[in-house]
């Protein structure tokens, strides 16, 4: 699916799904659609062009999007949104959230993140802001329970904690929804290592994702192509 827009009429929850997406693969995919499914509404994909706290990605910021790219291309109201690619500057959410406030004052909008994210969220940039500007959509996952949150954390689940679909799309921002999908333990960073030691990895990604990281030879050296150039969108 492509990005949305022209004269489509405007969905009633805008969902954002930021990620480095070093590549993108199938727990990536499996949270995306459980959040659509359970939402009904579009998940929009949104590559970091430069993520923030974490060492420079193994791929460039174009090879990474085209990966999501060839791994949405068969999904059902999945689409890639680039306006983090398109910024510059450091990827950082707040700001993402900010600018798209700007226009949508009164817009329903929610971050959809792993719980390994929710639980490093005190290291974001005011990271207290986010709950004003979106909801946060938790998606469960392994080795990252919920139950063992920083107690700042652990209060703010508590006290916006237990929304569904319609208590979302009541107010602009501020609930949290926890996605209770099947865990899937994929990681990026242990698919980079198996793909540089010549493991078993492409059961873990979309076939799409496999050849083209195949035939741009990335992440051979446990690296990618180290951000450097990339092919065409
Ligand atoms: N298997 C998974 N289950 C649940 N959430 C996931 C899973 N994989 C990634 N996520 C979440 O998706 C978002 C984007 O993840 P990211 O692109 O960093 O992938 P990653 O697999 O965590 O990569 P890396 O290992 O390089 O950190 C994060 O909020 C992360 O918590
Ligand atoms: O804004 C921040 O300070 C911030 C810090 C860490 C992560 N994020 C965002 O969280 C999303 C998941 O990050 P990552 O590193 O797990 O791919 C991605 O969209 C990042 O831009 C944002």
């Amino acid at each position: 699916m492509t990005d949305p827009g022209g004269s489509a009429p405007a969905p009633d929850l805008l969902l954002f799904y930021g990620g480095t997406f070093d590549p993108v693969h199938n727990g990536h995919l499996a949270i995306a659609r459980a959040a659509r499914d359970r939402l009904h509404c579009p998940v929009r994909l949104m590559p970091a062009g430069d993520p923030p706290h974490r060492p420079p990605p193994g791929a460039s910021a174009e090879h990474r999007a085209a990966m999501l790219r060839l791994a949405l291309a068969e999904e059902r109201e999945l689409c890639m949104d680039r306006r983090e690619l398109e910024r510059g500057g450091r990827s950082y959410t707040v700001e993402t959230l900010r600018a798209l406030r700007r226009g949508r004052p009164c817009a329903s909008v929610a971050l959809l993140l792993g719980a390994d994210s929710f639980a490093g969220l005190m290291s974001w940039k005011d990271w207290r802001d986010l709950f004003s500007l979106a909801h946060l959509v938790i998606a469960e996952r392994a080795g990252s329970p919920l139950g063992d949150l920083a107690a700042p954390l652990a209060a703010e689940l508590e006290a916006r904690g237990g929304a569904d679909a319609a208590a979302l799309r009541r107010v602009p921002a501020g609930r949290i929804l926890r996605l209770q999908q099947p865990l899937s333990g994929e990681s990026a960073t242990r698919l980079r290592a198996l793909i540089a030691a010549g493991g078993d990895w492409r059961r873990l990604l979309p076939a799409a994702v496999a050849g083209y990281i195949d035939h741009h030879g990335l992440y051979r050296d446990g690296g990618g192509d180290g951000g450097a150039g990339a092919a065409p969108l």
